[in-house]
C-alpha cells in the first residue's frame, strides 16, 4: 500500500509496482475464475485476465448474441466457454458480472454453486448494499468481493490493448478464507486495472449512482441540452450551437483537463474567457447543488436502485433503453453532432 496525499487527505492505495502481475498470478495459480455474463464489463474482464495469464473460463445463457460474440472472441464452447450454471459449478471465484437487474434472477440458482471457500466477486456494490430489494444474502463461508473499474468495460479493454490501465476501486464485504484481500487485489491487477483505491460496498454503489446520474451521464446531457436550447432560440445555427456546447469541449478543452486540471484548461483559454468562466461557475454550481443532493437522497433511500430494477426486470427493458436512446440520437442537437463529426480534420 502507497499512502498518497488527495488534496490534503491521506489514502492508501495498492499499486502495481508493489503487487506486479507476476504476484497476481501467483496467489489465483489454482482457482477457475468465471466470469458470468458477457454484456460489456464481462468481455473487457474475463479477456485482460485471459490475456494476463490467468485460468479464465466464460458462463452465458445459450442461443443468445452474446454467446456468439464470446465465441467471436474466441472462447471455446465446452472448454472456456459454458452455459451459466456449468460454469458457476467449475468456478472457485464467480465473477458475477449480470447487469444488476439479472443478478437477481439468477440469484437463486448461483447461490447453488458457492461452497464454501469460494469467492463471489461483483463490480458493483448493488446487488449486496440494496439487499432488501434484491434478495442477495451469500452464504457466510464464502469470500464477497468488489473491484469496479472506473469506466466502461470497452474502455478497460481498449487501454489494456495500448499498454496502459483503468483505475478501480475495490472492497471486501465478507472475509471468509482469510484470503479475500489477496484475492481481490489480484483479481483487480489481473483484470487490468492500473491502482487500486479502497472502499467499501455501500460507499461504492452510491458514489457510482451518483456519478453516472450526476456529472459523468445525465447532468452532462442536461446541460449540453440547456445551452443548445437557448443558443437556437436566439438564431444560432445547428453548426454553431453544437461546436460551442460539445465539440470544442470534447475535441480541445476536456483533454486538457484531463492532462493538468481544469486551471490548466483555463489557463490556455483567453483572458476574457477566463474572466466569463471565474464568474459563472459558481452561478452553476448554486443552481445544481439541490438537484445533486436531492438525487444523493435518492440513491441512499434505495428509489434509484428500486426504479433501475423495476425496468431493467422487463422482457422489453433492452427494446425500451434502445428506444429512448434513439430519441436522444435523433434529437437535433446530436443529428448535428453526427454531421460535425464527419467534418472532423482527422476523420
Ligand atoms: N457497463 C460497464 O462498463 C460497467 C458495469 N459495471 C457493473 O458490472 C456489472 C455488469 O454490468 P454490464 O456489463 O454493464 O452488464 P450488461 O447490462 O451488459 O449485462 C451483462 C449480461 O447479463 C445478461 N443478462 C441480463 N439479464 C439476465 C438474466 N435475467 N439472466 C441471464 N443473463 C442476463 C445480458 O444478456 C448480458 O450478457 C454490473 O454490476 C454493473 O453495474 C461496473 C462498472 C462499469
Ligand atoms: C461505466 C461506469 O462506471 C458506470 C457509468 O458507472 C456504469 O456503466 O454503470
Ligand atoms: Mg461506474
Ligand atoms: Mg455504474
Amino acid at each position: 500500500m502507497a499512502t498518497i496525499n488527495f488534496g490534503g487527505v491521506l489514502e492508501e492505495v495498492v499499486t502495481r509496482e508493489e503487487f506486479p502481475m507476476e504476484k497476481a498470478r501467483e496467489v489465483l495459480k489454482n482457482e477457475v475464475i468465471a466470469v458470468i455474463g458477457y454484456g460489456v464489463q464481462g468481455p473487457g474482464q474475463a479477456l485482460n485476465l485471459k490475456d494476463n495469464g490467468f485460468n479464465v473460463i466464460v458462463g452465458q445463457r445459450k442461443n443468445s448474441k452474446t454467446w456468439d460474440k464470446a465465441v467471436a472472441d474466441g472462447w471455446v464452447p465446452g472448454e472456456t466457454l459454458f452455459d451459466i450454471e456449468e460454469a458457476a459449478a467449475k468456478g472457485t471465484i464467480i465473477q458475477f458480472l449480470l447487469s444488476d437487474a439479472g443478478q437477481i434472477t439468477l440469484w437463486p440458482t448461483l447461490k447453488q454453486h458457492l461452497t464454501p471457500g469460494k469467492a463471489l466477486y461483483f463490480s458493483h456494490g448493488f446487488g449486496i448494499t440494496y439487499k432488501e430489494q434484491t434478495g442477495i444474502i451469500p452464504p457466510a463461508d464464502v469470500d464477497v468481493i468488489l473491484v469496479a473499474p472506473k469506466g466502461s468495460g470497452t474502455s478497460l479493454r481498449r487501454l489494456f490493448l495500448a499498454g496502459q490501465g483503468l483505475n478501480s476501486s475495490y472492497a471486501i464485504f465478507q472475509d471468509a478464507t482469510g484470503r479475500a484481500k489477496e484475492r481481490v487485489v489480484a483479481l483487480g491487477i489481473g483484470v487490468g486495472s492500473g491502482y487500486l483505491f479502497e472502499t467499501d460496498f455501500k460507499k461504492e454503489v452510491f458514489s457510482d449512482l451518483t456519478g453516472e446520474r450526476g456529472s459523468l451521464m445525465g447532468c452532462i446531457q442536461g446541460i449540453f441540452a440547456a445551452q443548445y436550447e437557448t443558443l437556437r432560440r436566439n438564431g444560432h445555427s445547428p453548426s454553431e450551437a453544437f461546436n460551442e456546447t460539445v465539440e470544442e469541449l470534447t475535441q480541445s478543452l476536456m483533454p486538457l483537463v484531463a492532462e493538468n486540471g481544469m486551471d490548466w484548461m483555463y489557463a490556455n483559454c483567453s483572458t476574457t474567457a477566463q474572466r466569463g468562466a471565474l464568474d459563472w461557475w459558481k452561478k452553476f454550481k448554486d443552481a445544481t447543488q439541490p438537484v445533486f443532493d436531492e438525487l444523493y437522497a435518492s440513491v441512499a433511500a434505495g428509489k434509484e436502485a428500486a426504479r433501475s430494477i423495476a425496468s431493467n426486470s422487463t422482457p422489453d427493458y433492452r427494446e425500451k433503453l434502445n428506444e429512448e436512446l434513439k430519441e436522444l440520437r435523433e434529437s437535433e442537437m446530436w443529428q448535428a453532432g453526427a454531421a460535425v463529426r464527419k467534418l472532423r480534420p482527422n476523420a
